[in-house]
């Protein structure tokens, strides 16, 4: 479903990306683990037409989408869901949800995804009328998710959902995340919490230094005795 082609691109003169290349299927969930700047984030700044890329391609079920904008990738059902807090907080969770489809033409569509996304999200229909900040943090990345889902996406980049979060909210999250999956949605996330990110995708990817270093079934890499050492809690002097 969705394809890059030995990326390269990064900041600046600065290259992050150096050739990185994966394929994901449809209706999949994809965790990207990896150390501190090996450029995870940046992968989805790539696909979402955030980055200076330099060369390779992406491909979104077929087609070329590399160099996209934003606006384009959007149109195309792709939407990027990124880390830490990004509600307005002095706003009511309605209108922080209606903020995600701002950008559509079919205004009546967008009434129509309210309902069906507060029909997914029940408690955020409890409290449509509430400030966004008086949610926990798990209800507001809850939030950001229902928003994301407004126009409808076939394609969620997903940045660190569970970072602040408590080991029940990262949980609520993550079921939400698996619940979409099975609806069809293809999802690609980064994760700094790799065993439980594994543990609920179906597939891994281990990127290091902007290259893929491994790719497998998500089962397989939280097996695997390298990944274990160096991202489940091990040394990499084990791993060496
Ligand atoms: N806007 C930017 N301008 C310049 N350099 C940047 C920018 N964003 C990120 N970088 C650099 O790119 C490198 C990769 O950053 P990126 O955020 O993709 O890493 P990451 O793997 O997601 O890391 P982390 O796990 O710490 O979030 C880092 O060295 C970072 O300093």
């Amino acid at each position: 479903m969705l394809e890059l082609k030995t990326i390269t691109g990064g900041y600046g003169r600065i290259t992050i990306l150096n050739g990185t290349s994966f394929s994901i299927p449809k209706a999949s969930i994809t965790t990207v683990i990896g150390p501190n700047g090996a450029g995870k984030s940046t992968v989805f700044k790539a696909i979402f037409g955030l980055l200076n890329i330099q060369s390779g391609e992406i491909l979104l079920d077929g087609e070329t989408v590399t160099r996209k904008s934003p606006a384009e990738m959007i149109a195309r059902g792709v939407t990027y869901v990124p880390q830490g807090r990004n509600v307005v907080p002095q706003l009511s969770v309605l209108h922080n949800l209606e903020l995600g489809g701002i950008t559509s033409k079919d205004q009546t569509k967008v009434k129509r995804r309210m309902e069906e996304v507060m029909d997914q999200f029940p408690m955020l229909r409890e409290r449509k009328d509430q400030k966004a900040i008086e949610l926990s943090g798990g209800q507001q990345k809850q939030l950001e998710i229902a928003r994301a889902l407004l126009l409808d996406p076939k394609l969620i980049l997903i940045d660190e959902p569970s970072i602040g979060l408590s080991p029940n909210l990262v949980q609520e999250v993550f079921q939400t995340l698996i619940r979409l999956r099975d609806q069809g949605v293809t999802i690609l996330m980064v994760e700094q919490n790799a065993k439980a990110a594994l543990a609920m995708s179906d597939y891994g990817l281990v990127l290091e230094l902007g290259q893929t270093r491994m790719f497998d079934k998500a089962d397989a890499l939280l097996k695997d005795p390298r990944v274990g050492q160096l991202f489940l809690g091990g040394h990499i002097e084990d791993a060496a």
